[in-house]
């Protein structure tokens, strides 16, 4: 009996049906040995039997069903990285709310309000771990924003996607001739002719040991490209695809390689840069490509001090990535790629650089970081220096624009230009019919040239930034051509206020060019707007890992600048007939 029981339970702990098909035949048998008076007591027994083995079956179903309920549980503590990672996914469907529905596709988040308030609680008891996640999961965000292959949900919620899928923003081009290409790659009959003076020249030199080109050495790869793009760097693909109308073609994508390339490249030498007043410097890579660099030189959150003049105040290395974002989703394509970069001073400036004003300024500070300060006009001296922590360094690094002796550019300066004086006022600053002088000025008599003035003004105001003393245009492409909007490092540096006086081209001329004025429209709209598309944009830029490049502040100034240059452009409406500058004309 006890037997028969201890047999019985141990079939039933290979599951309900598999016992009771046991139980039964076994029972039968039993009734046809024993018949008669016996009968009775089997009965009896039988009973007791059945009853044994209901109680095991209970027994074993609870034991299974609490097992079922503790077991996720404990597999969840067990594994307590898994803890902050759910908490990340929270905060992820929170920034990304656009994603939230592919997220939830993942099995990870289909743990229901009990997990919620698990991983709630458990993410405070580890916020350092929680927040590392955090940035490993915004890391894979960031590559799923920025992938071409996309899954199809995210990709369907991605703002900045869907701005550059609209029709403003894929406007029909005059078609390209050969005059409208900056630099033109030699024909294979050029580059023969230029090869075999070339193999003259070195066969010349050859037997001469003092000749011998130093850049190997000074770890430069060896030059093997061919007139086929294949085999250029994509600096050089950059470089042959500046055209007359703009400095890139956004759906190029030569552009998320150059951003790549200016991110990843080993820097092999550095000197300070000359022109301009503040400290930068010309960064080369092993394949001959150049990056303009801007350090950090305070918190990206720190406003300028109300008290600074616009002319002395610190540039910003965010100010510069976040202006070619900013120049990019406004359609214009003006400022040459910037990206940011974590550096080592120590290792990628002070050990190789042999520009000796530069290495000079080199000190330790007193907490044990690496700094220096160079030589320039402002901001270039020990009370002023840039440091790293101990060693690493946030810089901007600008693709490099051909060089002038391939590319001469023209330096224009602007009519709307600051005093740049204490106490001054600017002609513009007093004439409020200053634009109608300007209007009979060559070049701004004729063509888009006023108008593209007026771009930029826009983008400074909606950036303030107030230095946009020049602007450059490239020599081969005389008066019809875009502006390029260089040096930005002066904008982004107060969100709590507006500076009006930027605007002044559009206001005192009341003249817009409809491309601008229709993309202006569509950003301010929910669907599109400026401050979620430059956020997104933003956030694929290798230093949002770090920190996000603007604060939220800075975004919602946009919104609200933008709001203000609308205004702007309705009073001249008001006022004026012929306001806009119909350059799409025929693409309604
Ligand atoms: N990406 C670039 N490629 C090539 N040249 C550049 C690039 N960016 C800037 N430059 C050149 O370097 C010069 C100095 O750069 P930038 O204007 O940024 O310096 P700055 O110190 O801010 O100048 P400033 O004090 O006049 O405002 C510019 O006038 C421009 O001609
Ligand atoms: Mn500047």
């Amino acid at each position: 009996m006890i037997r028969f029981g201890f047999l019985a339970g141990l079939h039933a702990l290979f599951g309900f049906s598999m016992s009771l098909s046991v139980v039964v035949p076994l029972s039968s048998s039993m009734t046809r040995q024993k018949p008669g008076r016996s009968t009775r007591s089997i009965y009896l027994s039988l009973a007791c039997l059945s009853l044994t083995l209901h109680l095991l079956l209970a027994f074993f179903c609870l034991s299974v069903l609490q097992t079922a309920c503790v077991l996720p549980t404990s597999s969840f503590s067990s594994t307590s990285s898994s803890i902050p990672r759910t908490d990340t996914q929270h905060h992820l469907s929170v920034f990304h709310s656009s994603s939230s529905s592919a997220a939830s596709s993942s099995p990870r988040n289909e743990a229901g309000p009990h997990n919620d308030v698990h991983h709630k609680v458990n993410a405070n008891m580890f916020p350092h771990k929680g927040r590392n996640s955090f940035n490993e999961a915004f890391e894979r965000e960031k590559k799923l924003i920025g992938a071409r292959k996309m899954p199809q949900k995210v990709k369907g919620h991605s703002k900045v996607e869907a701005l550059f899928q609209h029709p403003l923003y894929n406007l029909p081009r005059p078609e390209l001739q050969e005059e409208d290409w900056l630099l033109k790659v030699k024909t294979n009959k050029d580059a023969s002719n230029a090869g075999s003076e070339e193999e003259e020249w070195e066969d010349g030199i050859s037997n001469d040991s003092k000749w011998q080109s130093a850049s190997q050495e000074k770890g430069y790869d060896k030059v093997a490209w061919t007139s086929d793009v294949e085999t250029h760097p994509p600096w050089l693909r950059f470089h042959l695809g500046i055209t007359r109308w703009e400095l890139f073609n956004r759906k190029d994508p030569n552009l998320a390689q150059l951003t790549h390339y200016l991110t990843t490249q080993r820097i092999i030498s550095v000197v300070q840069k000359t022109g301009g007043t503040q400290l930068k410097l010309l960064v080369s890579f092993p394949n001959y490509g150049q990056a303009l660099l801007k350090p950090m030189r305070q918190s990206r959150d720190a406003e300028t001090d109300a008290n600074l003049f616009y002319f002395s105040d610190f540039e910003r290395h965010n100010a510069e990535i976040a202006a070619f974002h900013l120049d990019r989703l406004l359609g214009f394509n003006r400022i040459p790629p910037v990206v940011g970069r974590l550096i080592n001073v120590t290792s990628d400036i002070r050990e190789i650089t042999s520009d000796q004003r530069l290495s000079r300024t080199f000190f330790t500070s007193p907490v044990g970081n690496t700094c220096f300060h160079g030589q320039c006009e402002y901001y270039c001296s020990i009370e002023k220096p840039v440091c790293g922590q101990p060693h690493v360094l946030e810089v901007s690094l600008a693709a490099m624009l051909p060089d002038l002796s391939l590319a001469p550019r023209r330096s224009w300066r602007s009519p709307w230009r600051r005093s740049y004086s204490r106490t001054k006022l600017a002609q513009w600053e007093k004439d409020p019919a200053y634009c109608d002088t300007v209007k009979q000025m060559p070049p701004y008599n004729h063509g888009t040239r006023l108008v593209d003035l007026i771009d930029m003004a826009i983008l400074d105001f909606l950036m303030s930034n107030m230095d946009r003393h020049h602007y450059e245009t490239f020599e081969k492409f005389g008066n019809e051509s875009f502006l390029l909007h260089l040096d930005n490092g002066r904008a982004f540096g107060r969100h709590s206020r507006d500076e009006p006086s930027i605007l002044a081209p559009l206001q005192q001329c009341c003249s817009i060019r409809r491309s601008t004025l229709l993309r202006l429209h569509l950003l301010s709209l929910p669907g599109y707007a400026l401050s979620d598309v430059m956020r997104e944009s933003l956030a694929q830029d290798p230093l949002a890992g770090v920190a996000p490049l603007l604060s939220e502040a800075h975004l919602h100034a946009l919104d609200r600048r933008l709001a203000t240059v609308l205004r702007v452009v309705q009073a001249c409406q008001g006022r004026h007939s012929d306001v806009i500058y119909n350059d799409i004309e025929g693409h309604d």
